[in-house]
């Protein structure tokens, strides 16, 4: 691969004449590749792919390449993820129950994994500031299934506006010079330049600005990239423990993880060995800096303009409840699948905005003037005393075993479904009914005393 001189003579200083023949020769081998289980689904080990391979720090990583045609990835089993990618989200230690911000979330491989541990308890609120970008993240979480999470489209400072020292967890996966991603992606040397370094890492601090109110004092922190320059690493991290109440926390290295380089930032903070770096030559994946921080200041300010505005906005929005018409008209729906348990008090808490009904993961008085995605579980629409339940709900109920379901057995008809047609079906059901292959539910579909099933996959995502 042709590397950047400057790349090349920097790393060659940095790592000595051996280590650095060594990742030279690594950037030119294969890439490894890896994919993430969901086990929010049901029977979520289910596959057809190999788990013989796990990778070790994590819960239900493994290696090994996976197709974005198959139900595994159509019902959401599964997300393709390099192996390297999955340790920032380990680290971040999230539990159920915690309110986890992730601000810098598209495409969204950390996000779903931190909506596993969450357990479809607590909320998680994935960010992404472009929008193309925060469309992919939406459809990937809504493929994930989980219930409690917020997609937004914002800028850090315009959220964090909005949700003042709210955050128990806070993962930044930053924006930065991608040197780790060279390997996967030659055409990122293009962009590369000891200037480049230097712009990235002026906007992690702007975005870590943002990030620091939003957390809750004892809150936590984790603050990774996939490059190895040690001005957007150890010298970000020293920059935070230098302006902020925060402490390293010692992240575990498990083999082929190295150390931090306290030597490698200008402040030689001894602590900065307690972060880690993965680097090509030592075989777990692509490139990537992890560091783990614990806000150590107990009696922050939080702020109560969240609160005071909430009332007011409120009256303004479209947002209401539904009447009992329409709740029957939802429940009718509803009644015939088998709920998560999150969801099972869904009357109580549903709200509608232009027909569209949702149960909200936060309350949407808390979010106005933001661009909003995704909030809670979507579970359809009301058009005048109909009900069509969505996408996501279909997505959601995969996490439990269903009876209204049609199960293909031929993977032809899984085929033409995902190409968006009709299916002629030997079943006695009626209605919407939940649509699988492989029992991987992955749509609903619609079924009329002809026996046809009218497809109901979304014409955006056909293939
Ligand atoms: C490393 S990627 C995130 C990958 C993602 N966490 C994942 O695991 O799939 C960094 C993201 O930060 C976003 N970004 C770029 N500039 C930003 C800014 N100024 N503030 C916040 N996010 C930004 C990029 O659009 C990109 O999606």
């Amino acid at each position: 691969m042709s590397l950047p001189i400057e790349f090349v003579e920097k790393y060659k200083n940095l790592l000595g004449e051996e280590e650095s023949s060594r990742f030279f020769t690594a950037i030119d081998s294969p890439s490894k590749k890896g994919f993430r289980l969901n086990p929010l689904k049901n029977n979520y080990q289910d596959i057809q792919y190999s788990l013989k391979e796990p990778i070790e720090f994590t819960k239900d990583g493994y290696y090994g390449e996976i197709s974005g045609r198959d139900s595994e990835w159509t019902g959401g089993y599964v997300y393709s993820q390099d192996p390297s990618a999955m340790y920032p989200a380990v680290s971040l230690n999230v539990k159920p129950g915690d309110k986890v911000l992730d601000l810098c979330a598209a495409p969204g491989g950390k996000s779903t994994a931190l909506a596993s541990s969450l357990d479809n308890s607590g909320l998680l609120v994935a960010n992404e500031i472009s929008k193309s970008r925060a469309k992919d993240l939406r459809e990937n979480l809504e493929r994930w299934g989980a219930t409690n999470v917020v997609v937004t489209n914002e800028s850090p400072d315009r959220l964090s506006k909005k949700l003042s020292h709210f955050f128990d967890k806070i993962l930044v996966d930053a924006p930065c010079s991608g040197e780790g991603m060279f390997r996967k992606d030659p055409a990122a040397t293009q962009y590369w330049s000891p200037e480049y370094v230097l712009t990235c890492q002026t906007r992690q601090k702007e975005i870590l600005i943002e990030a620091m109110k939003m957390l809750k004092p004892g809150g936590e922190i984790v603050y990774s990239t996939c490059t190895y320059s040690p001005e957007e690493d150890e010298e970000i991290v020293a920059w935070l423990v230098e302006n902020y109440s925060l402490e390293i926390e010692p992240l575990k290295l498990y083999p082929g993880m190295s150390a931090g380089r306290p030597d490698w930032s200008k402040s030689n903070m001894p602590e900065l060995k307690e972060t880690v770096r993965l680097w090509f030559q030592n075989g777990v994946g692509e490139g990537q800096f992890v560091a783990h921080l614990k806000n150590i200041e107990e009696n922050q300010e939080t702020s109560t303009k969240v609160k005071k505005r909430k009332n007011k906005r409120h009256k303004k929005s479209t947002i209401a409840r539904l009447n009992k018409d329409e709740i029957s008209a939802v429940a009718k729906v509803l009644d015939n699948f088998a709920l998560p348990s999150s969801l099972e008090n869904w009357q109580n808490e549903v709200l509608q905005s232009n027909g569209h009904v949702f149960v909200p993961a936060l309350d949407p008085g808390m979010l106005t003037e933001l661009h909003v995605l995704n909030n809670g579980v979507e579970l359809g629409l009301l058009k005048k005393k109909r009900f069509e339940p969505s996408h996501q709900l279909a997505e959601v109920l995969g996490q439990k075993e269903q009876k209204q379901l049609i199960n293909f057995e031929d993977k032809v008809d899984y085929e033409r479904y995902i190409h968006g047609e009709t299916i002629k079906v030997d079943s006695n059901l009626r209605g919407f009914v939940l649509v699988a292959y492989q029992n991987h539910i992955f749509s609903f579909g619609k079924i009329g005393n002809d026996q046809i099933l009218k497809n109901f996959y979304p014409k955006g995502l056909r293939k």
